[in-house]
């Protein structure tokens, strides 16, 4: 499913002395089937454009497009329980919305909400925590029993629970090691493949956009700045620091290599384990034109 951010302005307590203009005339297309990392420096208004996409937050100018359905700023918007079934958000810390006295309940509070009957919400529930490597017999278990990274898990479940077509993850790997960090990572990228999702990830990690994302948007002081293919994005170290932000890792180490050996790796590696390919690939070349 499409979503089309057209002109959109946004101000916190519009029209009070406290006023905050978070958004100004953003314009931002995320295609249906697309995996779209919004990166930006602290304050730039990612959160607030993530909340724009699920109606939670409605623009105070401008329209916002949710598949076929309107937000425009000005026009009550009635029922919005269709965008927010279709449009999952996971926030930071999604285990903090815990609170079924077990995990099978937690998981399917919002599906019955939604009026899917309860056969269904526990097919769904069932299946999701096999899809989330949870460990048998968790269903019955108190979700305030399980580690933290377990918890996330059900949290995340109970969001899948509602089939949605998008899903915008916000930080979804705070406070996990990097081990943890990586797992639900790859998990999230796996769904968006099987489960033929549109991704929304809202990261200060720009190794986390260059790995998973096939489009990247850059917002500052307000602005979306510009939107681009990853590797058209980290390569453009100048316009990175316009907007604060570094380039990931790998490219920073390729910079680095290319500088010390004089030796050129050609594009951009967007991942260590790409730029150690290249590395090795660059350097059994340069052997062999000895
Ligand atoms: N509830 C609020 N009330 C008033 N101003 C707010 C509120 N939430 C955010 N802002 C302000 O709106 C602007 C954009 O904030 P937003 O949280 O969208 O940025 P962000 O890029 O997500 O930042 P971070 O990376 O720190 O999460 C900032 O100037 C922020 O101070």
């Amino acid at each position: 499913m499409e979503i089309l951010l057209k002109g959109v302005g946004y101000s916190y307590a519009e029209d009070t002395p406290f006023e905050k203009r978070a958004l100004t005339d953003v314009n931002l297309h995320i295609p249906s089937g697309s995996y779209t990392a919004i990166i930006g420096h602290t304050g730039s208004g990612k959160s607030t454009v993530l909340q724009h996409l699920n109606a939670l937050l409605k623009p105070t100018e401008g329209v916002v497009m949710i598949g076929d359905r309107k937000i425009e700023a000005g026009v009550k918007a009635k029922d919005l329980r269709n965008v927010r079934r279709q449009v999952g958000i996971v926030f930071q810390f999604p285990e903090q919305q815990l609170f079924d006295e077990t995990v099978l309940k937690d998981i399917m509070f919002g599906p019955l909400n939604f009026g899917v009957p309860e056969k269904e919400a526990e097919r769904r529930a069932r299946e999701l925590v096999v899809q989330l490597g949870l460990p048998d017999g968790v269903l019955e278990k108190s979700p305030f029993d399980l580690s933290g990274g377990q918890m996330r898990r059900v949290a995340i479940a109970g969001v899948l629970a509602m089939e949605p077509e998008v899903l915008v993850l916000d930080e979804p790997t705070a406070g996990l090691d990097p081990r943890g960090r990586r797992e639900i990572m790859d998990l999230f990228h796996e769904l968006h493949i099987t489960k033929n999702l549109t991704t929304v990830l809202v990261t200060h990690s720009m190794e986390d956009a260059a790995r998973y994302a096939d489009r990247v948007a850059i917002m500052h002081k307000g602005h979306c700045m510009v939107t681009g293919e990853p590797k058209a994005i980290f390569s453009n170290e100048e316009q990175l620091q316009d907007y604060s932000l570094q380039p990931p890792r790998s490219v920073r180490l390729q910079r680095d290599f290319e500088e010390r050996t004089g030796l050129k790796l050609g594009e951009i590696s967007l991942t260590e384990e790409v730029l150690a390919k290249n590395i090795a690939l660059a350097m059994a070349e340069g052997s062999r034109s000895l």
